[in-house]
């Protein structure tokens, strides 16, 4: 398209409205987010880029983060999206899909990436699929295990950022990474979202392959393992499966929880785990939950997973999100003060994807407009994130969300009343109010009933402490966060 065209549509927003491939991407990420369930919007829909879009040909591009994804994009969604991008330009539009393994960001200038291309029209014909023992859909294909580690070279040590959220478990992954197979067996490693759990055993992987090069390493998803099982079963090919799956130095498999309900696999992975670690090889799991909440998993492999170490990454604390954004927009060559990395982590607290997709966006809009990074461009940039943001979280809310958590009237977060279990729950609410809004301390003590700025400053500071070795506490302000989120 030509940029041009682009700034003079972006200063004529009823123009814009019929052919802002931004608006069409946001509308349908919405859209899909609705049809979808959660787990799968956060697993095949989510980690896509929007890479280009060219008006000449009235074509699309997608890019997805590995070639996994990629192939189960095309063969599960391609067609979704063909009808979303046809009812929002009111034409038909050609959609590639491409591999995208950086991540990059959305620019509309054409053909600004070198991109591994793989037309893919939409509407040609979904290949067969089976439905095999209640477990995926795949299609027939001849069973061939992929003999490549499938590690991202990018995902390493040296690009994770550290802070408090995840310092323990990258120390343990440090830890598996120079000591394979001995004392961390298997690691399992579990948190939300997007907080780096990938990130971090494909950086394990990738230390072993440096130190070891001929390792026998796999990085494999979940949902990859289910349809090699499938295919396995469906060609009788189960003794050439467990010769490779068997016979790996580092196994680390991401996602674990889709095995839930999925009897076949979950016994293939049993033989494959006890031989694994009887031959002294590392297993690493990750999940969105420990081992003893995950519901669908046989008790045999739950008290397997939890007989190594078990470590959790946390949502990223404050300090720890703008250092996060600061490093990748200077990866971007795009420089980000403190105070714009500062306002725009302020607002988004959830993840590290998230934090990614505003920086993408921030960034798009400064190559468009050819402006400096700034909290007035950042703002614009992210209009439509901070308004939900900003609808969803007030101090009120806090309030009331932790007096109904711990059965205690609102009045008594503006109350005089010092009786423990009423100070603690106000305590927690002022420390929450900090984290979760744009108020500052004075403004804090005068919602809770006129306080000191010191009062909220001592609150503040003594749950941060306490949160940080107190599992407990951490869990119940996660709840509370969730259900203010919800
Ligand atoms: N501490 C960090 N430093 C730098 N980048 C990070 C960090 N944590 C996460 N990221 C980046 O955030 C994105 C999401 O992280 P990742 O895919 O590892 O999350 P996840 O926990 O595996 O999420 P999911 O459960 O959705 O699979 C990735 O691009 C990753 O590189």
């Amino acid at each position: 398209m030509d940029p041009q065209k682009i700034m003079s549509n972006l200063q004529n927003p009823a123009a814009l409205t019929s052919i802002n491939p931004l608006g069409f991407w946001d509308a349908a990420l919405g859209t899909l987010s609705r049809e979808l369930s959660p787990q799968q919007f956060k697993t095949w829909i989510q980690p896509l880029t929007f890479i280009t879009f060219e008006e000449s040909e009235q074509s699309l591009t997608i890019g997805a983060p590995n070639r996994f994804k990629l192939d189960w994009i095309k063969k599960t969604f391609a067609d979704r999206f063909q009808e979303l991008a046809s009812e929002y330009f009111g034409q038909s539009t050609t959609l590639n899909f491409v591999l995208d393994i950086d991540g990059g960001s959305p620019d509309l200038t054409p053909k600004n990436k070198e991109l591994t291309t793989e037309n893919n029209e939409a509407s040609v014909a979904l290949q067969s699929k089976n439905l095999i023992e209640d477990e995926v859909l795949v299609e027939e294909q001849s069973f061939e295990i992929e003999d490549h580690s499938k590690l991202n070279p990018n995902l390493t040590f040296d690009t994770f950022v550290t802070g408090k959220a995840n310092q323990l478990a990258r120390a343990a992954s440090i830890q598996v990474a120079h000591n394979p197979g001995a004392s961390y067996n298997p690691m399992f490693l579990y948190g939300g979202v997007g907080l780096g759990k990938t990130h971090l055993i494909h950086a394990i992987g990738n230390h072993l392959l440096k130190e070891k090069p001929n390792a026998r390493i796999r990085y494999i998803h979940a949902e990859q393992y289910v349809s090699d099982v499938v295919r396995a079963y469906q060609q009788k090919a189960f003794d050439r499966f467990k010769r490779y799956y068997h016979s790996l130095d580092l196994l680390l498999i991401d996602d674990i929880q889709f095995f839930s309900g999925k009897s076949r696999t979950q016994e293939e992975f049993f033989y494959a785990f006890e031989a694994l670690l009887g031959n002294k090889s590392q297993v690493i799991i990750t999940s969105d939950t420990y081992p003893k909440e995950m519901a669908g998993i046989d008790d045999r492999l739950i008290s397997r997973f939890d007989s190594g170490l078990t470590v959790a990454i946390e949502p990223p604390e404050l300090e720890m999100r703008v250092a996060i954004l600061m490093k990748k927009a200077a990866n971007e060559g795009i420089p980000m003060s403190e105070d714009v990395a500062f306002f725009v982590a302020k607002h988004l607290r959830s993840n590290v994807r998230e934090l990614e997709g505003a920086l993408r966006k921030i960034l798009a809009f400064v190559r468009f407009h050819g402006r400096e990074v700034t909290i007035e461009v950042a703002r614009t940039a992210l209009k439509d994130l901070l308004s939900i943001q900003n609808r969803q979280i007030s101090v009120e809310n806090i309030q009331k969300a932790v007096a109904d958590f711990y059965s205690i009237k609102v009045a008594d977060m503006y109350s005089k009343r010092r009786p423990a279990n009423i100070a603690r729950p106000r305590q927690i609410a002022m420390f929450m109010a900090k984290e979760l809004t744009q108020k500052s301390l004075p403004e804090i003590g005068e919602l809770f009933g006129g306080r000191d700025h010191t009062t909220v400053l001592h609150a503040v500071r003594k749950i941060a402490d306490e949160r940080s070795h107190d599992g407990q506490l951490n869990h119940e302000i996660h709840v509370i966060e969730q259900t203010l989120k919800a």
